[in-house]
């Protein structure tokens, strides 16, 4: 059974529809991605997940059931906008909230210790959060929302504002959490995160879902248009091919958009004509390519 599913929910505020019908299944153990242009409904539909808004339409279950005040100990949720209280230490705060989600607070005390280890600061135990970087305090937020074990885990642009080591760094702790059943739904404007992290995919644009499903079907669903070819020397008259829209010369070959995907044999065949061909690729469209597409589509 799935560890949520949203069907057909709807959310107005007044005369403006955040979110038109959305409906959606992520499983236990799954990490979802929930993408969409500014202002198209992800934190509306976060926010209705975690019970601080209801929707106007449509439900929401929690593993077949429906919303109840016990599954706020079940969730845990980062927020884009930091969440924290910048006076107060992050010790007071982290297990506070903890304590809120049903924690003992010396099963806080361990697990935030254990956190703040594993992230190696543990000295910041004692810090204020506005003592911290903007980074850092990503990270706090984090830990805040996982400091309870949560079952269902919602990220807001995660990792937003860390350098590329604490990114890989959360990257690994969030499938960690996912290979221990947590289901997350994760939100972010970067789609090379999300090919990386998850399996199936809802991209909303202005309130309406314009794409859903697992990324490799997706992926399939969208022609193949840029080919990678690497030759020793140089390949003439590959602009002239039939289907071919355009020829990128790069540092060991070429990057070549086609029309058709029968172009791709044509340049094959004009560049073993003409001498060794090291590489040869078609390439599968990005998500970032996809989303823009669209997004571009249903703007039109
Ligand atoms: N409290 C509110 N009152 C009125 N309108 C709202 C409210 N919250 C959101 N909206 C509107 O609902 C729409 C969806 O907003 P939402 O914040 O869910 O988008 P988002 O996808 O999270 O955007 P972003 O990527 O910019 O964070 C927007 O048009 C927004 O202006």
């Amino acid at each position: 059974m799935e560890a949520l599913h949203l069907e057909r929910v709807v959310k107005q505020y007044g005369d403006k529809t955040a979110v038109n019908g959305i409906s959606l299944k992520v499983e236990q153990g799954e990490i979802y991605g929930l993408l969409g242009a500014n202002g198209a409904g992800k934190t509306t539909t976060m926010r209705m997940v975690l019970g601080l808004i209801y929707p106007d339409e449509g439900r929401i279950l929690y593993n077949g059931k429906p919303y109840s005040t016990e599954l706020q100990h079940l969730m845990g949720y980062l927020p884009e906008e930091r969440g924290l209280y910048p006076k107060v230490k992050v010790s007071d705060q982290i297990i506070y909230l903890a304590r809120l989600r049903g924690m003992l607070a010396s099963e806080a005390d361990k697990s935030l210790r254990y956190w703040l280890d594993r992230f190696d600061v543990p000295e910041y135990y004692n810090k204020k959060i506005e003592e911290l970087s903007k980074g850092n305090q990503q990270k706090m937020g984090f830990v805040a929302a996982v400091v309870h074990k949560p079952k269902i885990l919602i990220l807001d642009e995660a990792f937003s504002g860390l350098d590329p080591v604490n990114v890989e760094l959360l990257k690994d702790t969030v499938r960690e959490m996912r290979d221990q059943g947590t289901s997350i739904l994760f939100s972010t404007h970067r789609m090379e995160h999300v090919e990386e992290l998850c399996r199936n995919i809802t991209i909303l644009d202005r309130s309406n879902t314009v794409v859903q499903g697992d990324i490799r079907e997706i992926k399939k669903g969208y022609p193949r248009e840029a080919v990678v070819l690497r030759t020793a020397g140089e390949v003439n008259g590959l602009a002239e091919i039939a289907g071919v829209t355009a020829v990128e010369r790069q540092e060991r070959g070429y990057l070549l958009s086609i029309s058709e995907i029968g172009a791709a044999q044509r340049i094959l065949q004009l560049a073993m004509a003409q001498g060794e061909v090291e590489h040869f690729e078609i390439k599968e469209p990005t998500l970032n390519q996809i989303f823009i597409r669209a997004v571009g589509e249903s703007n039109e």
